[in-house]
């Protein structure tokens, strides 16, 4: 056969790019990234600003790798008294995390735009991030009544700044979240995988253990407990040979107060039988492995206000 005779090489080259995902409190970053990855990595919880690290998930379809970045949102509401330290530094996470981006997904809930998402939009048109492309995802949209007025505002949204693209959509619905991914894709450039095909996050064992811990904790203790209150992992062993894996994880809960103890605590030490008990349960379907989970509750109060504490729990 010659080479003009020879099929054409059909295969579309690879894609791979960074995508941030930032937007205020609660707008529901962290249900997108999830949807997107398709397996829960990040975590979700009724209550606001409870992502604090820069997670990755990373989704291979076809010819393209999307490599998800989740920022904290930008914090608008202050812990505690006061600016922290720990304010200081998640405003300066969600900055470094989008500089190195190839492409920014703005999410705002649809027909909504707020001082606060105002203050995440001019974080974006900041310095060095000017002529970075930027898709606004309004999301929510299953929750917007009167759909007419959505043509206006969107319109609206057009003055504030050149999207690239304009995405109306629900994270909770499949079928948007596979249109966006369709949409991100062009958005990507064309180079090699960073990552394996089945890879799903770049972060540790031990740091997902420290996410879901978390997520029980204000789950089950819903309104009550400040979100000052951190999980911080002592000790992580893994036993044994595959398919017997044992994981041991020993955590400690760091609350404020001796009352915030109690609460995590619980009547008879119920709710934190509760809080390791679903934690262990959704780290061996993760993990696919046994794992054995010991939770003490420690009080430290004062925490957040330490710079050279939080360097300590990895809040940098
Ligand atoms: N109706 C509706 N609710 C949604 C949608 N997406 C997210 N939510 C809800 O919005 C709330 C906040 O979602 P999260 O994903 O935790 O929001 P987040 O932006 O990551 O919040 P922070 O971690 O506080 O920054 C949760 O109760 C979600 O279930 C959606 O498309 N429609």
């Amino acid at each position: 056969m010659t080479d003009a005779e020879a099929p054409e090489d059909t295969e579309p080259p690879q894609r791979c790019g960074l995508v941030a995902i930032v937007g205020r409190p609660n707008v529901g970053k962290s249900t997108l990234l999830n949807a997107l990855v398709g397996q829960k990595i990040s975590i979700t919880s009724r209550k606001a600003q409870t992502t604090r690290h820069r997670i990755t998930g990373i989704r291979t379809r076809g010819a393209a790798q999307f490599v998800f970045v989740d920022t904290p949102g930008f914090q608008t509401r202050d812990v505690g008294r006061g600016r922290t330290a720990l304010n200081r530094t998640l405003n300066r996470t969600v900055l470094s995390s989008v500089a190195d981006v190839d492409l920014v997904l703005f999410l705002v809930e649809a027909g909504r735009f707020g001082l606060d998402d105002a203050k995440v939009l001019g974080l974006l048109q900041g310095e060095g991030l000017r002529d970075k492309p930027v898709i606004l995802v309004a999301n929510k949209l299953d929750a917007v009544r009167r759909r007419a007025d959505l043509l206006p505002w969107l319109k609206g949204m057009q003055d504030r700044h050149p999207f690239t693209e304009y995405v109306p959509m629900s994270a909770n619905k499949a079928a948007d979240v596979d249109r966006l991914l369709g949409i991100v894709e062009r958005h990507l450039p064309e180079q090699p995988w960073f990552y394996e095909e089945d890879a799903l996050t770049d972060r540790s064992d031990r740091f997902l253990a420290s996410e879901i811990i978390r997520e029980k904790l204000f789950r089950l203790t819903g309104d009550e407990l400040p979100y000052a209150c951190t999980v911080v992992i002592g000790k992580y062993e893994e036993e044994g040979e595959p398919p017997r894996v044992l994981h041991r994880i020993s955590a400690d809960i760091i609350v404020e107060r001796d009352a915030h103890k109690g609460m995590v605590i619980g009547e008879g030490g119920e709710r934190l039988k509760r809080i390791g008990s679903e934690a262990r349960q959704e780290l061996e379907n993760l993990l696919q492995a046994k794992v054995f989970l010991e939770l003490w509750v420690k009080v430290r109060s004062g925490w957040a206000d330490d710079e050279a504490r939080l360097k300590a729990y990895g809040y940098e």
